[in-house]
């Protein structure tokens, strides 16, 4: 049997849902603008919309359009596990976590052609410390449909030094200037 790094570890607990987390069935706003998986900032972007669901789960869509191809008419992979990257980072809304990806596993189960909505799903499984584990999967055209991708992954969390220290100047500027541009839950923010 392969052996994962995003194998959950002995001593993992499971994800507590935050008491202050949004309630199932909100749409998470975007949390930066000009995010490739959820800003509206992003032309060919994905514009994925996230639901809360009533665990440390969400829930999302992602239409995939012809900006969105690898191969003639079919969905580049790449951008696949880009979408689940997205509702699996999500999740941090959930457990109030600020993480990024450390790792992420994907499974091509099925071509998703041009056309195709994705029905996608993300939970967190456990936590380690600063290490969460989730996955995920993405369904063609329903959300009983078949599964076409699926992920598993390892976030760190991290704190808000990681973006500003890391982010090139001209963006974390710009968000000093307008600051709309990232997007807050009550007191809270997931990233950047
Ligand atoms: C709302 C937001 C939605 C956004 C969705 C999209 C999210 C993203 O795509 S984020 C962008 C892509 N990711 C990145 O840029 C992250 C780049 N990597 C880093 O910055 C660092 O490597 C980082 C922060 C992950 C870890 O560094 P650091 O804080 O020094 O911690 P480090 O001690 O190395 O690792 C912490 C733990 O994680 C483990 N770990 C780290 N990386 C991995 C890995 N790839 N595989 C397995 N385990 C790992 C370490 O072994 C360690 O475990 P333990 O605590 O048991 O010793």
């Amino acid at each position: 049997m392969t052996a994962y790094r995003t194998e959950i570890p002995p001593d993992a607990v499971a994800p507590t849902r935050h008491p202050d987390a949004p309630a199932p069935g909100f749409v998470l706003p975007t949390h930066y603008a000009n995010c490739f998986g959820c800003g509206p900032g992003q032309p060919h972007g994905l514009h994925m919309r996230i639901v809360v669901g009533e665990g440390c789960d969400l829930t999302a869509t992602f239409d995939v359009t012809e900006d969105h191809q690898g191969a003639p008419g079919l969905a580049h992979g790449g951008l696949l596990a880009s979408a689940l990257d997205e509702i699996l980072g999500m999740l941090g809304h959930l457990t109030r976590m600020s993480c990024v990806t450390a790792r992420l596993e994907t499974d091509f189960r099925r071509p998703v052609p041009v056309g195709t909505r994705l029905y996608l799903t993300s939970r967190a499984d456990a936590v380690a410390g600063r290490k969460l584990y989730a996955s995920g999967q993405g369904h063609l055209d329903a959300p009983d449909g078949p599964v076409a991708v699926r992920a598993r992954a390892l976030f760190v969390q991290v704190g808000l030094e990681h973006f500003t220290e890391n982010g090139r100047a001209a963006e974390i500027d710009a968000i000093g200037r307008d600051p709309s541009l990232i997007t807050h839950i009550g007191d809270y923010t997931v990233n950047p």
